[in-house]
C-alpha cells in the first residue's frame, strides 16, 4: 500500500513537472505546441523523473541485499570496542576536527599529533576526532569493504528509562559490505580481542554516571588505570592468594556450575578499616585475572531499584562488579529518624532510593550475567543486615586488619626497591650513631631488611593501617634511614593526635546529646495551635522551672508563673501541651 501510494504522488508530481516544462519551452519558444511533440516531451520528462526517484529506492533495496548493518551507541561495551578498532585500523586518518583535552585517566581513544595515526601514550594532551564533522568512511577489513558512521551530539536522541527525557547520546553506524551475516559478528569479535590486547597493561574501570546520556548509556565513566601488582598489595593470612585462587575455580568451572543448575556467580565480602586494602585488592585481582571493573555507588542520588537493576543487566559476562561501601546504601536508625524529619536535603534531592529487597534481586542474578564476580566492600560488617550476607549471595568473606608487624616489614621493603634507593642511603655508616653496625659490610637486601625489622619494631602492632604507614614512608620516598630514624617520633605524634581527635569527637557527642535533650525538653511546647509552627518554650516566654513536674492532664492553669501542664514526659503526647502567656 505504501508502495502504490509512492507510485501514485511520483506520477502526478512528474506529471505536473512535466507538463509545466513543456509549457515553459513553448512560451520561450512562441511555437504552438504540437500535439506529439508535447507527448514526446511529457514521455521524455516521465522517464526522467521516474529514473531519478527509482534510482535511490533500487540502491537501498540493492544496498540492503547486499549489506550488514549494526549500531553501536556509547556506553554499551561493545562501541568502546568499535572506536578502539577503527582508530587502530587509522578509519578515522582524515579527520580534520578534533576535540583536545589534556590526558587524563579518563579514557578516550584519541590520536596523537606527533605521530600522526598512532595512539599516543605519552603526549600530555589527547586529540580526539570530533566525529560529527567526520564524514561517512569507507575502508578494508579482511577482504571485505566497510562504511563507518560516527554521531556525536547530532539529531540521534535516546530516552531516559525512568524519566522518560529524551537526551544526545553518541553513535557508531557499521555498514559491511557482504551478504554473510556472520562477517559482522566476526567483526565484533575482532575489535573486542583488540580491545583486550591493548588494554592488558590497564585496567579498565567504568563508573556508574548520572543517566543523562539516556538509557543506552549507564556507564559512560570509563577510566584507565595502571595495574595494580599483586606482590604490591601485603596482607596477613593468605587473603589475596585464598581470593585469587577462588576466583580462579570459580571462573574455570563454568560448566559444573551449568550442569548442577547453580548460578554461576560469586559474591565477595571485603570488611575491615579504611586504608588496609580492600579496594587495593579488587584493582590487584581485576588486573591479574584481565577483567573489567564496574563500580557504582549505592549512595548515589540517581541509584534507585530500577536504575541498579538496569545498570547491573548491562555489565558484560566475566567482568567485576564492585559496590563499594555497601553499608552506606541503608542509612542507620538514627540517618532513618533524621531522614524522616527531613524527608528532602538542602538540594532539594531525595536521599539514595536503592531498597534492601531491590539489592537482594540484583545479588540474586535477577537481569544480571553470569560469570561475573560481585565484590562489596564496608568498613562496618555488623551494620549489614543478615540476608544480605548469606551464603549464595555473599560466598567468601575476607577480613582486612590494621597492620601487623609482619606487614609493616614487608611494607617496607616494597617500598624501597634497590632499582630506586642508593646503597648509601640504605646502608648504615660509622658516623651514623643511632643504629648499631652491622658486624661485615651488608649488601643492599641484608641492610633493607634489616632496617625494615626496625622499623616494624618501633611500630606497634594493630594500631596504623596500611595505608597510614605507606603515608608515613612517602615523606621518605628514596631515605629509609631516615624514615627509620623518625618512625617513633612519627608514632607520638600520631598518638596525640588521635588523642586530641577522640576528645574532640567525645566533647561533639556529648554537646550533641544535651542538644538533643534540650530539643526534646522544649518539644514539649510543639504547636498544636494550628499554626502550623513549633516554637521552643524560650520564644514562648515559658519559663521550666528545674525539678518542676508537668500536672496531669487538664490540671488546673496557673496564672503566676508560667509552667508547663501535661503528664509526664514518658508518655507525654504532642497535642497535650499547655503554655500560658
Ligand atoms: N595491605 C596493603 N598493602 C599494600 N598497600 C596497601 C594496603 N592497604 C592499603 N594500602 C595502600 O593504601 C591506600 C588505600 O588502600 P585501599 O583504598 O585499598 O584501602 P581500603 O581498605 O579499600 O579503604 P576504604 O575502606 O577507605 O575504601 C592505597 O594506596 C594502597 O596502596
Amino acid at each position: 500500500m505504501e508502495e502504490f501510494d509512492e507510485w501514485t504522488s511520483l506520477f502526478s508530481s512528474s506529471m505536473t513537472q512535466v507538463v509545466g516544462l513543456t509549457g515553459i519551452a513553448s512560451m520561450l519558444s512562441g511555437s504552438k505546441p504540437s500535439i506529439s511533440g508535447t507527448f514526446m516531451l511529457l514521455v521524455v520528462g516521465l522517464l526522467i523523473e521516474a529514473g531519478r526517484r527509482l534510482f535511490p529506492w533500487v540502491y537501498k533495496r540493492f544496498q540492503i541485499q547486499i549489506s550488514v548493518t549494526a549500531q553501536f551507541h556509547e556506553g554499551d561495551p561493545a562501541y568502546d570496542w568499535i572506536v578502539l578498532f577503527l582508530t587502530t585500523e587509522k578509519v578515522w586518518r582524515r579527520a580534520r576536527d578534533f576535540q583536545v583535552t589534556a590526558k587524563s585517566s579518563r579514557r578516550r581513544w584519541g590520536i596523537g599529533s606527533k605521530i600522526p595515526n598512532q595512539i599516543s601514550e605519552d603526549e600530555h594532551a589527547e586529540y580526539v576526532p570530533t566525529f560529527a564533522s567526520t564524514l561517512p568512511q569507507l575502508f578494508r577489513w579482511d577482504g571485505y569493504w566497510v562504511e563507518s558512521k560516527s554521531n556525536r551530539y547530532g539529531p540521534y536522541q535516546v530516552e531516559h528509562p525512568i524519566t522518560g527525557e529524551m537526551s544526545a547520546g553518541a553513535s557508531i553506524y557499521l555498514k559491511i559490505f557482504t551478504r554473510d551475516i556472520t562477517v559482522l559478528s566476526k567483526f565484533v569479535e575482532t575489535a573486542r580481542l583488540r580491545y583486550i590486547e591493548i588494554n592488558k597493561p590497564h585496567v579498565i574501570v567504568h563508573i556508574c554516571d548520572k543517566p543523562e546520556y539516556g538509557s543506552k548509556s549507564t556507564w559512560t565513566d570509563v577510566k584507565s588505570k595502571t595495574r595494580r601488582r599483586l606482590d604490591s598489595i601485603v596482607l596477613e593470612d593468605n587473603v589475596l592468594e585464598m581470593l585469587l585462587s577462588d576466583a580462579r575455580e570459580f571462573i574455570a568451572m563454568e560448566q559444573w556450575y551449568k550442569d548442577s543448575g547453580i548460578p554461576h556467580k560469586r559474591g565477595y565480602l571485603l570488611h575491615g578499616p579504611p586504608g588496609t586494602g580492600k579496594t587495593s585488592t579488587i584493582y590487584a585481582l581485576a588486573s591479574e585475572l584481565t577483567m573489567e571493573i564496574y563500580t557504582l555507588s549505592l549512595a548515589s542520588t540517581f541509584v534507585d531499584d530500577s536504575f541498579l537493576q538496569r545498570a547491573v543487566s548491562t555489565i558484560p559476562k566475566k567482568s567485576i562488579f564492585i559496590i563499594e561501601d555497601i553499608d552506606c546504601a541503608f542509612p542507620s536508625r538514627e540517618e532513618e529518624e533524621e531522614e524522616r524529619n527531613k524527608e528532602f536535603n538542602y538540594y532539594g534531592e531525595s536521599k539514595a532510593k536503592v531498597t534492601l529487597s531491590g539489592l537482594l534481586n540484583v545479588l540474586d542474578g535477577v537481569g544480571s550475567e553470569e560469570g561475573s564476580l560481585f565484590f562489596a566492600t564496608t568498613n562496618y560488617v555488623d551494620k549489614l543486615d543478615a540476608a544480605l550476607v548469606r551464603p549464595g549471595r555473599i560466598d567468601v568473606k575476607a577480613e582486612y586488619k590494621l597492620a601487623t608487624k609482619a606487614q609493616a616489614v614487608a611494607l617496607f621493603i616494597r617500598f624501597y626497591p634497590h632499582k630506586h634507593v642508593k646503597l648509601e642511603d640504605a646502608v648504615t655508616s660509622t658516623e651514623s650513631s643511632s643504629f648499631t653496625l652491622p658486624e661485615k659490610a651488608e649488601t643492599f637486601d641484608q641492610a633493607i631488611d634489616r632496617l625494615a625489622n626496625t622499623f616494624a619494631e618501633s611500630v606497634p602492632e594493630h594500631e596504623f593501617t596500611a595505608a597510614e604507614l605507606q603515608g608515613y614512608l612517602l615523606h621518605y620516598k628514596l631515605e629509609p634511614k631516615k624514615a627509620v630514624q623518625n618512625v617513633v617520633d612519627w608514632v607520638s605524634r600520631e598518638r596525640t593526635l588521635r588523642e586530641e581527635k577522640e576528645k574532640r569527637e567525645q566533647e561533639r557527642k556529648e554537646a550533641k546529646a544535651k542538644s538533643k535533650s534540650k530539643l526534646d525538653h522544649n518539644s514539649y511546647a510543639s504547636d498544636e495551635t494550628g499554626l502550623g509552627v513549633c516554637l521552643p518554650h524560650s520564644l514562648l516566654g515559658v519559663k521550666l522551672p528545674v525539678g518542676d513536674k508537668p500536672p496531669a492532664e487538664g490540671g488546673e492553669e496557673k496564672n503566676s508563673d508560667a509552667q508547663i501542664l501535661g503528664p509526664e514526659p514518658e508518655s507525654i503526647q504532642p497535642h497535650l501541651v499547655w503554655t500560658l502567656f
